[in-house]
């Protein structure tokens, strides 16, 4: 990556801190002094943090920092129309699926495509205040029409019921904290063979108490940190950082680290400005697509597509497992290259609904003979 491009596109370098960070190893020896943050910046409240680490925690912090303001970019150097020489290369390996329309239906002929969406930042704009992420009554007539064409999850890191507070369609299935809460439509689906009656699968339901307690440490320990914000989405729960002074972020993840260094049965990795705070349990949101293909009867199916659609960190869970599947394909909703698995990208929510709309014409000219889906 150029270095511009690497000034530009601090992809979303979400890094991974699933290894709880009280298990980095402080045996680690780092030749060099802990780099600066980005633009060199350290507060003096940071720098006492600093100070009563060893060099590596410094070091592991300040990787933090990186990584947190690289985690949802918000700016690209390069004009709409002349993408950055790195956007350019990555979009050959990504190109988008408006694009590639065609290519995608011709691909999918034969098939069953069965739809999987992520909600914020997919359906829904990233804002600042997490409870004020709408998605448009357009968008929502669109994922209503969607489900009426094909089987529509919504696959969020959430909890369910505040999802379906959000996408108010009774007709999806969802799958809320990051797959580990899985609903089927309410009175059973058209689609399950058999017209099974809604499913229901809660594969963290010890963990519920856990959830609870570290939920109530969090508020507690970061109520100093002003604008932090923490979320109990029921099965997990998000430490939000995006409206919080850089100053304070070194504070604020230190903050993090001090309260689940107690719960080795959960593990932190890192969102758009978020800390997300899940069980260790082997699920996610790929786990999830799997079982609700399974639940509509495609587990063995080599004739099932499906679609899933996402932006963040946690949907590459699921990117991976089509990929490793080799069946239908991940869409990536970014702005800015990223490590992904996806195979295809769309630049926000805007180009995902004109995405969903030709998927549903393109499904109605079928009916009408002309085409065959
Ligand atoms: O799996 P998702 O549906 O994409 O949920 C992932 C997280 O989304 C929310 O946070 C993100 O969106 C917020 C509203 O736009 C934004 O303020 C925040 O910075 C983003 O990280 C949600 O609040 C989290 O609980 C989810 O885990």
């Amino acid at each position: 990556m150029t270095k511009q491009n690497a000034a530009v596109s601090e992809a979303d370098s979400g890094i991974n801190m699933a290894a709880p960070p009280a298990a980095v190893s402080n045996s680690t020896v780092f030749s060099q002094k802990p780099p600066a943050a980005p633009g060199g910046y350290i507060s003096i409240s940071s720098k006492k943090i600093l100070k009563n680490l060893d060099v590596n925690g410094a070091q592991r912090i300040n990787s933090w920092v990186e990584s947190m303001r690289g985690s949802s970019p918000t700016h690209i150097k390069s004009t709409p129309h002349s993408l950055t020489e790195d956007h350019s290369s990555w979009m050959v390996d990504h190109p988008s699926a408006l694009e590639m329309f065609e290519q995608i239906i011709e691909a999918s002929k034969g098939k069953q495509i069965v739809m999987f969406l992520d909600y914020d930042g997919t359906l829904s704009p990233i804002v600042d205040d997490p409870d004020r992420a709408f998605m448009s009554d357009k968008m929502r007539a669109t994922v209503k029409k969607l489900a009426k064409c094909f089987p529509t999850a919504i696959v969020s890191g959430r909890c369910r019921d505040k999802v379906y507070s959000f996408v108010k369609l009774a007709e999806l299935y969802y799958a809320g904290s990051h797959g580990m809460d899985i609903k089927g439509p309410t009175g059973g689906s058209k689609y399950k063979k058999g017209g099974q009656a809604g499913i229901l699968f809660q594969p963290a339901s010890e963990y519920l108490p856990m959830i609870d307690e570290v939920y109530k440490e969090l508020v507690e320990k970061t109520k100093s940190i002003p604008r932090a914000k923490v979320e109990n989405n029921r099965f997990c729960v998000s430490v939000h950082f995006r409206c919080v002074d850089e100053k304070k972020w070194i504070e604020l993840a230190q903050q993090v680290k001090s309260v689940l260094k107690e719960y080795p049965k959960l593990r932190l990795s890192q969102g758009r400005k978020v800390f997300e705070i899940r069980p260790t349990i082997k699920w996610d949101k790929g786990k999830a697509l799997e079982f609700l293909l399974e639940s509509l009867g495609f587990a063995n199916c080599t004739n099932v597509f499906p679609v899933y659609i996402g932006d963040d960190r946690t949907d590459e869970d699921a990117f991976k497992i089509l990929r490793d599947r080799g069946q239908g394909f991940g869409i990536l909703v970014s702005k800015f290259p990223k490590d992904t698995s996806a195979s295809y990208s769309l630049q926000e929510p805007s180009e995902v609904m004109d995405f969903l709309q030709r998927l549903v014409n393109s499904k109605r000219l079928s009916y009408m003979g002309r085409t065959r889906m």
